[in-house]
């Protein structure tokens, strides 16, 4: 098979029961475009099992969202059995616009596309609220150089902080993003704010089926979220451009865990690359399949179900050349999208109560490996809001130095660690991992 072009689709059907994916590869089109279904250029099926009732899993399970009106009872069982025992899955057919999903997909070429002063115009360190444009190689995962550029967009807020004011400084974490300018990028603003609008009234059904599936009223997880004009949640738009030298590291972003909630994953290229580490930490990949999106939960869901909501660790290899395989020529894009909770809100003042019969589930997934996982004990102590400044603090010390220098100089007062130079969601894990110490101020 020839490499793949920018103007490839890759169209998956799923075989019910089965699971079983089949890829029909067609060329000519744009890969969100419309198409001749009868034309496949080849087709290549994976073994995609059926989600595994026992201890592990060697699959990622697929969620139809439209089997929610036609059944309900199924699609909570099929959640319930995924949170439990995968915390990743596929959800097809989500209520988010497919033509808001197709324009969003084919911007994303253009703007890692725009001038490289433009795109510096807007660099992170810039904004008091971690967001903005990170070149290639500004991150490191685990003291290696991770390989994507992205830009960090977050949903609209107006900033609660105000510089004098009696007020707690994490409120500074959210403010307004920095968008290219209108003109070099038309429509692209509009589109990405109408996509993070839809993904996210997305966010919030889902955690009321997510409390469903655990025996609770669907807003029992109401409590840790803010009214609307107090919240902001998170997106990236990333690019993985291809590693050509076979010797090169071909680490997209080394193993992590999120921090949040959920998240809202898109695969907005045919990359494979994503891989999530089963129970017994076996990598698992997890290729994109049109018109769905990856699931994933954090690690403060994951406190605060008790561990029923398992958040898994995953990674991102980058694309390059591999036997048996298309050659990749165009970049991987992805745009996760991150739901936060309360800047406010304390983890461990809220106890839920789940039906005992939905916490012995647990025993089912048997005993999970090791990892190199990390303490949260601090979400008990603090408002999640510090407990995320904290961390992009730790991520992002540029940022800090310019606009928290008391935090900067509390965390790094001899300099910077190397490998304090994480940037991510989930840096002040990663910061931990590498041997920082997390104090607070
Ligand atoms: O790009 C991806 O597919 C995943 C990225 C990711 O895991 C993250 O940014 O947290
Ligand atoms: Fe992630």
């Amino acid at each position: 098979m020839r490499a793949w072009a920018p103007a490839d689709l890759l169209i998956a059907s799923i075989t019910r029961p089965s699971n079983r994916v089949i890829w029909h590869h067609y060329s000519r089109i744009s890969w969100t475009g419309r198409l001749d279904r009868s034309q496949p250029e080849s087709t290549m099926t994976a073994t995609v099992e059926p989600p595994s009732s026992g201890a592990n899993f060697s699959s990622v399970p697929i969620l139809d969202y439209s089997l929610l009106s036609s059944s309900k009872p199924e699609f909570i069982a099929q959640l319930r059995h995924a949170l439990i025992h995968v915390g990743f899955l596929y959800l097809s057919n989500p209520p988010v616009d497919p033509k808001l999903i197709a324009d969003l997909i084919d911007y994303i070429p253009k703007l890692f596309a725009l001038p490289q002063e433009e795109k510096d115009r807007i660099r992170m360190v810039h904004s008091p609220h971690f967001l903005g444009y990170s070149r290639l190689g500004a991150e490191l995962t685990k003291g290696r150089v991770d390989h994507r550029e992205q830009f960090d967009i977050a949903t609209p807020h107006e900033t609660r902080w105000r510089e004098g004011e009696d007020v707690p400084e994490y409120w500074r974490l959210w403010g307004p993003s920095q968008w290219p300018e209108e003109s070099l990028i038309p429509g692209f603003r509009a589109t990405h704010e109408r996509y993070l609008e839809q993904v996210q009234a997305l966010s919030y059904t889902f955690i009321s089926l997510l409390a469903e599936a655990f025996g609770l009223a669907p807003d029992a997880l109401d409590y840790f979220y803010d009214t609307d004009e107090k919240m902001q949640h998170r997106s990236k738009i990333v690019q993985y451009p291809v590693v050509t030298d076979a010797d090169a590291d071909d680490q997209g972003v080394g193993p992590h865990y999120d921090a949040g909630f959920l998240t809202f994953l898109l695969q907005a290229s045919p990359h494979k690359g994503l891989q999530v580490q089963n129970l017994s930490g076996q990598w698992i990949d997890v290729p994109p399949i049109p018109n769905t999106f990856v699931v994933n939960i954090g690690k403060a869901l994951e406190f605060v179900t008790q561990g029923l909501a398992r958040a898994t660790s995953h990674r991102v290899l980058s694309p390059r050349a591999t036997p048996g395989e298309p050659e990749p020529t165009t970049p991987r894009y992805s745009v996760p999208f991150f739901q936060n909770i309360s800047l406010d809100v304390r983890l461990a003042e809220r106890k839920l109560e789940f039906p005992p019969a939905i916490l012995q589930l647990k025993e089912g997934r048997g005993e999970v490996a090791p990892t190199d996982s990390v303490n949260f004990a601090e979400f008990d102590q603090v408002p999640s809001g510090q407990v995320n400044l904290i961390g992009r603090v730790k991520s992002h010390p540029d940022v800090a130095e310019r606009h928290y220098p008391r935090l900067f100089k509390a965390y790094f007062p001899e300099g910077l660690p190397r490998a304090a130079m994480v940037e991510s969601p989930w840096a002040g894990f990663q910061a931990r991992r590498s041997g920082l110490r997390s104090r607070l101020p």
